[in-house]
């Protein structure tokens, strides 16, 4: 799968395609192809010390990983992280010259309640590393509730969200809010990849279930290369 989707990101130089395997499988991932962007799907927030089970953004960048994933929704769960954690998660892998996916999303009772954009706005103010740019710093809208369910708000829901997320960005970080990339994630799929990713201010996408296998994550390249 993984040299099936090389060769689709070689096709699309203009286009950053980047696959965050599981821990173990990052140091063959590069080595099976080095000119394929890969990353972690999270990273610990410390240089040094005694932290048993975490791994070091500096470890990552090591093997030669260039991404970490930090404060996805699952993390956010399972683990108990808050936005403070996900921040400091962020800074670490920046400091080590990883980019940061940071990622905010609300729940289906936070958009039945009408809360969305509130919610996620309070996300990124303490989420967003201060010092973020467009060159170290990307943003993933990932809904909760849109998360491996096949469901996906509408353009126009996206739209808004994004919309939202790119002026608090700048709130944020001034000029480099404009630069820094927002991808929108769940239940991304060939067939919807080309009309989420032309939603004004989705700059790409995080993709699950579909990058596992070539066959449906290629075409999800080409859609987002146009
Ligand atoms: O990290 C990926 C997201 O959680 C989206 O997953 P999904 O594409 O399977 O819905």
């Amino acid at each position: 799968e993984l040299d099936a989707i090389a060769a689709a990101a070689a096709a699309h130089p203009g286009l950053d395609v980047a696959i965050c395997p599981p821990f173990p499988l990052i140091q063959a991932a590069v080595q099976r192809q080095p000119a394929l962007a890969i990353g972690a799907q999270d990273c610990h927030t410390g240089t040094s010390g005694a932290h048993t089970g975490d791994v070091a953004a500096a470890l990552i960048a090591d093997v030669g990983g260039r991404y970490a994933i930090v404060g996805h929704s699952e993390r956010r769960a399972d683990h108990g992280e808050d936005d403070a954690l996900v921040r400091a998660k962020a800074e670490a892998a920046i400091a080590a010259g990883l980019v940061a996916i940071v990622c905010v999303g609300e729940t289906e009772a936070e958009r039945d309640a009408g809360r969305a954009v509130a919610v996620v706005e309070g996300q990124l103010d303490g989420s967003v590393p201060p010092a973020g740019t467009g060159a170290t710093l990307v943003v993933a809208y990932e809904p909760v509730w849109a998360i491996g369910t096949g469901r996906t708000p509408s353009a126009g829901d996206v739209g808004e969200m994004h919309g939202a997320i790119r002026a608090r960005l700048q709130t944020l970080l001034g000029g480099e809010g404009a630069k820094v990339r927002i991808l929108y994630g769940g239940s991304v799929k060939p067939a919807n990849a080309a009309e989420l990713m032309a939603v004004a201010d989705v700059d790409g996408a995080l993709v699950g279930g579909a990058s596992l296998t070539a066959e449906q994550f290629v075409p999800i390249i080409a859609g987002a290369a146009g």
